[in-house]
């Protein structure tokens, strides 16, 4: 007997068909079940509203999320910083694969990098965090910019550079790459300047918490090292009790050392930052935990680090909650 088609929710984006197709054919490659895309209109894709003011975490999650509850599809592919940090009750994240580039990258006319943008130069950005990352990198490279609200998809914030409307947008290495147009980046913005989103760059698969069979072969795909250090990071983020609109970055990367043969992995370290998005005012802070890194682990580094922030006035940073 022929079991029948695995169905993967997905929305209809440039983005999000990429990422779903790649998931598809590594499904295929792992079970050897044939795995079709099922495209669903999220609320997040058809509201022209700006994310902050819709305000509200999961707005491209959950129309997915209602089709795999009422089971018309058997597993999802989200961007793991578009999903809210609280655990779904019937829902599992089965399966974090390896991240991509988790940074933001500018991509500005003329071959610009940050640096070398104009006095009054527009860069283009919906995103609190990344408004108030770069509002305080123009103050202290004496720089005056101007962040201009936009949002849309990837083709949509890219024109407005190619139609002279802005200087420059910043956006996700990540999508860029996974649509193939890396090389319209004229500059990767260092993680020390501008920290990614919580979860920025990778994926995350998610199915049914009953479907014992989907979750354990869908785990195949699960890298340890990311999943370790997005839950660090949406363990912040839950901590400061900020959404995915909420003006924080986090990153948790493995730090190594030189043993003499060969690098060994000796911690995982955790920077995050919340401000103002002037750029006037940032709490950025950083903590390291020993490796391998359990899930309880992660969890703690990330509010170890939240508290570390809130003493440090991080709540009055974040304005209005989005919930
Ligand atoms: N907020 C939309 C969104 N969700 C995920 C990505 C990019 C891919 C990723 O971070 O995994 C993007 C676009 C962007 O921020 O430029």
């Amino acid at each position: 007997m022929t079991e029948r088609a695995l169905r993967l929710g997905t929305r209809r984006s440039k983005l999000a068909m990429a990422q779903s197709g790649h998931v598809a054919d590594a499904v295929r490659r792992l079970t050897g079940r044939s795995v079709e895309l099922v495209e669903i209109t999220t609320y997040g894709d058809v509201s022209r509203e700006h994310l902050a003011q819709i305000g509200g975490t999961g707005v491209f999650v959950a129309a997915l999320r209602d089709a795999l509850l009422a089971g018309e599809v058997d597993f999802a592919v989200h961007s793991l910083k578009d999903l809210p940090t609280a655990q779904h009750p019937e829902l599992v994240l089965a399966a974090i694969p390896e991240r991509e580039d988790p940074r933001d990258v500018l991509v500005a006319r003329d071959g610009l990098t940050l640096d070398r943008l104009p006095d009054g130069a527009r860069v283009g950005t919906g995103s609190p965090r990344r408004m108030a990352q770069l509002n305080a990198y123009a103050r202290s490279h004496g720089l005056t910019i101007e962040t201009v609200p936009i949002r849309g998809n990837i083709d949509t914030r890219v024109g407005y550079v190619h139609k002279g409307e802005l200087d420059a947008v910043v956006l996700a290495a990540a999508g860029l790459n996974r649509i193939g147009r890396t090389d319209e980046v004229t500059e990767f913005l260092s993680v020390d300047s501008v920290l990614p989103a919580p979860g920025q760059g990778a994926l995350a698969i998610e199915c049914a918490a009953a479907d014992a069979d989907l979750v354990a072969a869908l785990g195949e795909l699960d890298d340890p090292h990311t999943r370790a250090a997005v839950t660090a990071e949406r363990s912040l983020l839950a901590a400061l009790e900020a959404g995915c609109s909420a003006p924080v970055g986090a990153l948790a990367d493995l730090l190594a050392e030189d043993s003499g043969r060969g690098e060994i992995v000796t911690e995982m370290r955790l920077r995050g930052v919340v401000g103002t998005t002037d750029g006037s005012t940032l709490v950025q802070l950083s903590t390291t935990g020993p490796v391998p890194v359990s899930y309880d682990q992660a969890m703690a580094l990330g509010r170890e680090l939240a508290d570390e922030m809130l003493a440090k006035g991080a709540a009055g940073l974040m304005g209005e909650r989005a919930h």
